[in-house]
């Protein structure tokens, strides 16, 4: 894994939006995969900012989203479908049939799931997958436990992921009990993958991540195993492993 260490939130949203630019601009029919939560939206208004200054074009571009709540339909607010069209898609010019989530409201789930896979397939696989991470070392919905070859599946949100997302919802009540979401194994296949990190919270993810025990107890550990993965985390989130090093320095 490459490490690229930034000073601050807004820097590493900067250098992401620079990858992801990059990429557009290198790669014909780039396929993008995508991720909600907090850490993303500062790219995104990266990625906004460049298309309005620049003229960076999404005409070409194919997305794929990693994950939706299973329930909630693409107008509730606290989709992440919704959360796509009023923090990027809304404000680029991404066609709208070449934007892609999961869906948690169809009724043969498992369908869903299969077609999810497919369709990522067909369009010959994601060029540069974004990815953040959970406290408990989840990338997409893939709690602690995941099966390193699981492909796009339903899962059960632990319950520090809904405490941690509640802050979206009016109460914990609210926040689905479930999710849809790539599997390790739909993440692995992307060509390319860059992993957002910032924030004091995520010190001890990113301790486990650099430590490099590969265990499906730390979903994200598996990206050690990944050819062409760009960790961009800031001075907060690297704290421990810092604190690491100069251990073994001494
Ligand atoms: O970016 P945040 O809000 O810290 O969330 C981290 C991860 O948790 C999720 O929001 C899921 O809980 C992911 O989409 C995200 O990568």
């Amino acid at each position: 894994m490459k490490l690229i260490e930034v000073k601050d939130y807004d820097e590493m949203s900067q250098r992401a939006a620079d990858c992801i630019i990059e990429k557009i601009h290198s790669t014909k029919k780039p396929v993008l995969g995508l991720a909600t939560g907090g850490t993303p939206k500062g790219l995104y208004e990266a990625l906004i900012h460049d298309h309005e200054q620049n003229g960076t074009s999404y005409g070409n571009v194919t997305s794929f989203n990693l994950d939706e709540y299973i329930g909630l339909p693409k107008e509730d607010p606290n989709s992440y479908y919704h959360y796509m069209e009023s923090n990027l898609f809304n404000h680029i010019d991404i066609p709208e049939e070449a934007v892609h989530l999961p869906s948690g409201t169809k009724e043969d789930l498992e369908e869903e799931c299969k077609d999810y896979d497919a369709m990522i397939e067909k369009t010959g696989g994601i060029d540069l997958q974004l990815l953040g991470i959970g406290e408990n070392g989840h990338i997409g919905f893939n709690e602690p436990g995941t099966s390193f070859a699981s492909g796009t599946h339903i899962v059960d949100l632990a319950q520090s992921t809904r405490e941690a997302n509640a802050r979206y919802f009016d109460s914990l009540e609210e926040v689905p009990k479930r999710a849809i979401t790539m599997g390790i194994a739909t993440i692995m296949k992307s060509r390319e993958i860059v992993l957002l990190v910032s924030g004091k919270a995520k010190q001890e993810a990113m301790k486990r991540l650099f430590e490099g025990d590969i265990t499906e107890d730390f979903p994200a550990s598996i990206l050690n195993q990944h050819p062409h993965v760009t960790v961009i985390a800031d001075e907060e989130a690297l704290g421990l492993v810092h604190q690491l090093k100069a251990i073994g320095q001494k």
